[in-house]
């Protein structure tokens, strides 16, 4: 079975993938998008990408392309800690303080704001298409003294240097990736998971006073646990959002299937992304 991901080698996306898919076939794909492309053109069975970090919040990107161009379902969670370390080629080992530029993936960046303000102000930095893409291109151009934020993988890989490590800004640093897949594959063997999530894309009806408020209600007299809400813009005019909504329990017969029927009777559109495991792994 083959797996897509966010790459090149050495990502944070391909250390969830090992974890989890150690048997499979790995396959790199450059961006998110083409990571879901691949699912959609059967060229990969799975596909994992990132959706959201404790730090920096949702992976836009892997919300917009989901819910409006490759429209896969969800079928596993996979969280892992993220550890960010900052470095250059070894031939800038000794100089790593004056570098003049800083590559890494815009969530890695945001994750490390307080360290580049702290020991790198004013230094400009470029975010590049994922944190070993950057690692990668600081060691093709050592002429250039740029450092990158990435994986201790990553350095391993590439042969870079770690010259600071753990710069993220705060301990508690994971990211959340979603597995995709349009076939019949239990995530609950290959995970061993038994926790549960269900995610649910809903629209409002316009104008409507207190109608989020009575999406909320149809959730709260159920006692279903939400863990997130948020709302993404449906880019069809300013001031129109949709809600993703992630539910603290699997698909029921009865709850579940009651609230959307509410939702529904109150003129919203509701659609299940995926009731699937979620496994939170160490990397260690
Ligand atoms: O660039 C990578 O290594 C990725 O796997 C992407 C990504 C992300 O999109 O958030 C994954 C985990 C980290 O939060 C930083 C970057």
């Amino acid at each position: 079975m083959k797996v897509g991901y966010l790459g090149p080698k050495a990502t944070f996306t391909e250390l969830a993938v090992k974890k989890v898919f150690e048997r499979f076939e790995h396959v790199p794909y450059q961006t998110i998008p083409g990571c879901m492309d691949a699912v959609s053109n059967h060229d990969v069975e799975l596909a994992v990408v990132p959706l959201e970090n404790a730090l920096e919040g949702s992976v836009n990107i892997t919300l917009d392309y989901l819910t409006q161009v490759a429209e896969l379902p969800i079928i596993g969670e996979i969280t892992i800690p993220i550890k960010q370390h900052l470095m250059v080629h070894p031939q800038n080992a000794e100089s790593w303080q004056d570098a003049e530029k800083i590559y890494s993936h815009s969530h890695a960046i945001a994750q490390c704001h307080k360290f580049l303000h702290k020991h790198f102000k004013g230094v400009p930095y470029e975010s590049v298409s994922s944190t070993a893409a950057a690692a990668k291109m600081i060691m093709e151009s050592p002429e250039q003294n740029a450092a990158a934020i990435a994986n201790e993988l990553a350095a391993k890989e590439y042969g870079a240097t770690i010259v600071e490590r753990s710069i993220h800004d705060f301990d508690y640093n994971h990211t959340r990736f979603i597995v995709l897949s349009e076939q019949n594959i239990d995530f609950q063997v290959l995970s061993g998971s038994s926790h549960y999530r269900t995610t649910l894309m809903v629209t409002l009806p316009s104008d409507q006073a207190g109608a989020l408020h009575q999406v909320l209600s149809a959730f709260a007299w159920r006692k279903i646990n939400l863990s997130k809400i948020e709302s993404r813009p449906m880019k069809t005019g300013i001031g129109n959002y949709f809600f993703i909504i992630d539910l603290e329990m699997k698909l029921d017969d009865v709850l579940i299937p009651g609230a959307i029927a509410e939702m529904e009777a109150l003129g919203c559109s509701v659609k299940l992304l995926g009731s699937y495991p979620a496994i939170m792994v160490d990397l260690d």
